[in-house]
C-alpha cells in the first residue's frame, strides 16, 4: 500500500504520486488510512461557492470523486470513475472543517464499487456518494499525452 508510516497517503491526489498537478480547484483535501476506510478532512472556501457561503455541489461531488480517487491508491489499481452518485443531505458551509471518508464496498471483476461521504465536524452526513469505478489499464492514462508519474509505474494494470 502506498502510504506513509504514520498511515497517511502521500500527496492525498493519485494525480500528485510525483505528476506534480494540483488538487482539482485548489482544494486541499488530506487522506489517511484506518483500517479499510480512506478518511480525511476538507475545509471549502470562496473559491467552492455556490450560493452564498454554501459550497457548490460540483465543488462537494469533487471531493467525493477525489476521496474515492485516495482508495485506487490504497489499492494500487488503476480505475477511472465511470459513474457518480450524490445525494446531498444537507448545506455544505463554507470555512468549516469537515470530514470525508471513501471505502470500497464490493469488487466484481473490473467493477469497483466504492462509496463515500462528506461531514460536518460533529459527523452529520452532509453529502454522500456511490461510485463505480472501472478498473483500466495505465496506458489508459497516457491519453492526455503527459508523462506519468514514475510511481504507477509499479502499480498493478491489469484489468482482468
Ligand atoms: C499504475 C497506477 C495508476 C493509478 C492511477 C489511478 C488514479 C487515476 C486518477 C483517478 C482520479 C479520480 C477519478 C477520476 O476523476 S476519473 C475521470 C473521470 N472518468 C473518466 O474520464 C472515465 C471516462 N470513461 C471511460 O474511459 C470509459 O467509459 C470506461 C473506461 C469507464 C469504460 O469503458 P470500457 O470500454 O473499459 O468498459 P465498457 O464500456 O466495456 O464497460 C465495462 C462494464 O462496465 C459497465 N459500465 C461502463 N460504464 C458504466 C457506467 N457509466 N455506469 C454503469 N456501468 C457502466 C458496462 O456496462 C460493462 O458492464 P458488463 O456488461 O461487463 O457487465
Amino acid at each position: 500500500m502506498k502510504m506513509m508510516s504514520d498511515g497517511t497517503i502521500p500527496e492525498h491526489h493519485p494525480h500528485c504520486l510525483g505528476c506534480g498537478s494540483e488538487n482539482p480547484a485548489g482544494m486541499q483535501l488530506r487522506t489517511r488510512l484506518d483500517g479499510d476506510v480512506v478518511r480525511g478532512e476538507v475545509t471549502f472556501d470562496r473559491r467552492q461557492q455556490g450560493a452564498p457561503g454554501i459550497a457548490h455541489g460540483g465543488a462537494v461531488a469533487t471531493v467525493l470523486d477525489d476521496a474515492l480517487g485516495s482508495v485506487l491508491v490504497v489499492l494500487e489499481t488503476p480505475a477511472v470513475t465511470a459513474n457518480l452518485n450524490v445525494s446531498f443531505r444537507a448545506p455544505t458551509l463554507l470555512h468549516q472543517p469537515l470530514h470525508v471518508e471513501a471505502r470500497v464496498v464490493e469488487r466484481d471483476g473490473r467493477k469497483l464499487h466504492l462509496s463515500a461521504r462528506l461531514m460536518d465536524e460533529q459527523y452529520t452526513t452532509l453529502a454522500e456518494a456511490t461510485a463505480l469505478f472501472l478498473v483500466v489499464d495505465v496506458v489508459h492514462f497516457t491519453q492526455g499525452g503527459e508523462a506519468l508519474p514514475e510511481a504507477w509505474s509499479t502499480w498493478g494494470s491489469s484489468t482482468t
